[in-house]
Formats: C-alpha cells, sequence, structure tokens
C-alpha cells in the first residue's frame, strides 16, 4: 500500500504526468450482465448489442462457481468476438486467463492489479473498483490499471452498495489523467447526463438495460441520446 494522501499525490506532477493529456472519445455503455442468467441470454445480449454500440461486456455471475461461469462464457464471448465487444470477465484473474478475456474486472478484495498484469499479460484490459475515493483509484493507476471504476453514482438492487461518490470525481479524475475512468450504479437513460457530462468515459450499467420495460435492445438504444453528448 503506497503511503500517501490524496492531496499528496493530486500535487504530484510526476504521478499526474505517467498520463498523457489528450483526446478523450465520446462516452461509451459498457455493459454488465444480470447476476444470475437464463438459456437465453444469448439471445437477449444479441438484442441488446442490435440497440446501439456497447464498448464491452462483462460477465459478473455472482456466487456461481468458476466451471458454470466458463460454460456460460462459450457463446457470450464467441458473440462478442463476432459484434467487436470488448469481453470481460468480472472477479477471477484466473479465469479471465483460461478463457482468453479481453479484460478482467478487479474489486478491492479480488486480487492485484500488478500480479493480474503478470498473469494476463500487456494487451488486457484491467479495470479496478475504486468507490468514492480518489486515493483508490490513482493507486489502481499506479498499479497499471487500464480503467478505474467510480460508483455507485446512484441506488442500486443490482448490489449492495456503501459508497456515493459525487460526479465531480469524474471531472477531477479526467482534468488530471488520461486513465479511462467508468461511472457505474444505479445508472439509467434519464438520470445519466451528469455523468457523462462531468466525464465519464463509460456508464457501466446493468438493471437499466436488462429490466427495460421493452426489453434489452430498447434498454441500449435509450443511452443514444445521453451517451457522447457532453
Ligand atoms: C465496471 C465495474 N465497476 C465496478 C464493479 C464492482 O466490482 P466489485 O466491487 O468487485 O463488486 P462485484 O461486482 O464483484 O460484486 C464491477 N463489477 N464492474
Ligand atoms: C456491479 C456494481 N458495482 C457497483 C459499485 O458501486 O461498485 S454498483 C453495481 C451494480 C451495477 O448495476 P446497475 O446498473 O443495475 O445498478
Ligand atoms: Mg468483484
Amino acid at each position: 500500500m503506497t503511503d500517501f494522501t490524496d492531496e499528496e499525490l493530486a500535487l504530484d506532477p510526476h504521478f499526474a504526468d505517467q498520463f498523457e493529456k489528450g483526446f478523450r472519445p465520446p462516452c461509451q455503455l459498457y455493459l454488465i450482465s444480470p447476476p444470475v442468467i437464463g438459456d437465453d441470454f444469448v439471445r437477449q445480449l444479441a438484442e441488446a448489442f442490435d440497440g446501439g454500440n456497447v464498448a464491452a461486456f462483462q460477465l459478473r455471475l455472482k456466487g456461481a462457481d468458476e466451471e458454470a461461469v466458463a460454460r456460460a462464457a462459450e457463446p457470450l464471448q464467441k458473440l462478442c468476438a463476432e459484434r467487436e465487444v470488448a469481453f470481460v470477465i468480472n472477479d477471477s484473474i484466473a479465469l479471465a486467463k483460461r478463457l482468453g478475456a479481453d479484460g478482467v474486472h478487479l474489486g478491492q478484495g479480488d486480487g492485484d492489479p500488478r500480479e493480474a498484469r503478470k498473469i494476463l499479460g500487456p494487451s488486457v484490459q484491467i479495470g479496478v473498483t475504486c468507490h468514492d475515493s480518489r486515493h483508490l483509484a490513482m493507486e489502481a493507476g499506479e498499479a497499471g490499471a487500464d480503467y478505474v471504476a467510480f460508483g455507485a453514482f446512484y441506488p442500486t438492487t443490482t448490489k449492495e452498495t456503501l459508497y456515493r461518490p459525487d460526479p465531480s470525481i469524474l471531472s477531477w479524475w479526467t482534468a488530471l489523467f488520461e486513465l479511462p475512468c467508468v461511472a457505474i450504479g444505479g445508472i439509467t437513460a434519464a438520470n445519466a447526463a451528469p455523468l457523462v457530462e462531468a466525464g465519464a468515459d463509460f456508464l457501466a450499467v446493468s438493471g437499466a438495460v436488462w429490466s427495460h420495460p421493452d426489453g434489452a435492445r430498447a434498454g441500449v438504444t435509450a443511452f443514444a441520446g445521453v451517451l457522447g453528448k457532453a
């Protein structure tokens, strides 16, 4: 654990200089699977992809054992490859390695990003949960993460959450660092605008897509109006 405060890090020009300032692409959608999926989920995911541009898909099956996640992953990973959507495994560096996933998402208790990099190599995307903490985000950047995730910005029934960042953490991050930031937690097409305006590079969304009353395709399409409008 690096021993310095948020304030010290924020003022450290060397740390900030690790990331070149430059062009930020428009905010994109990062789709998170429901925590439990049925046999029909490949079709639902294809429908979601038909609804608009999705940059990444995270397979997040909480409580399922590795074999079950690996079985579920096979057709989903194939579909993602066909649609040029990055396929990200939640929680498990070992499973991401075994499947040849495009990325792994690590919570604060899911493993060390430096260890993940050693195991997965330079081209696999490593994301790190940073809750509402500038300090955790700077540590993740220093450890070689490819993105940092802040949340939960809004109440959500998908996961029990303890943190509620202000959108200004996104503008603070993007003003200092080129490393992409992800906003997550209770995000809908109706409440996403402040996050996009604050500089989120990705909106990570689950419930608003999978529980959309008109289906997952409409759930993705609903975000078209707010994405990239900062
Ligand atoms: C993009 C993204 N951000 C945050 C999380 C949450 O990760 P974690 O804190 O490890 O919680 P679980 O998702 O494992 O319950 C995420 N999965 N994806
Ligand atoms: C998986 C997850 N992580 C969060 C965090 O705050 O780190 S919130 C969350 C749930 C995301 O699903 P929904 O879009 O349905 O709220
Ligand atoms: Mg996790």
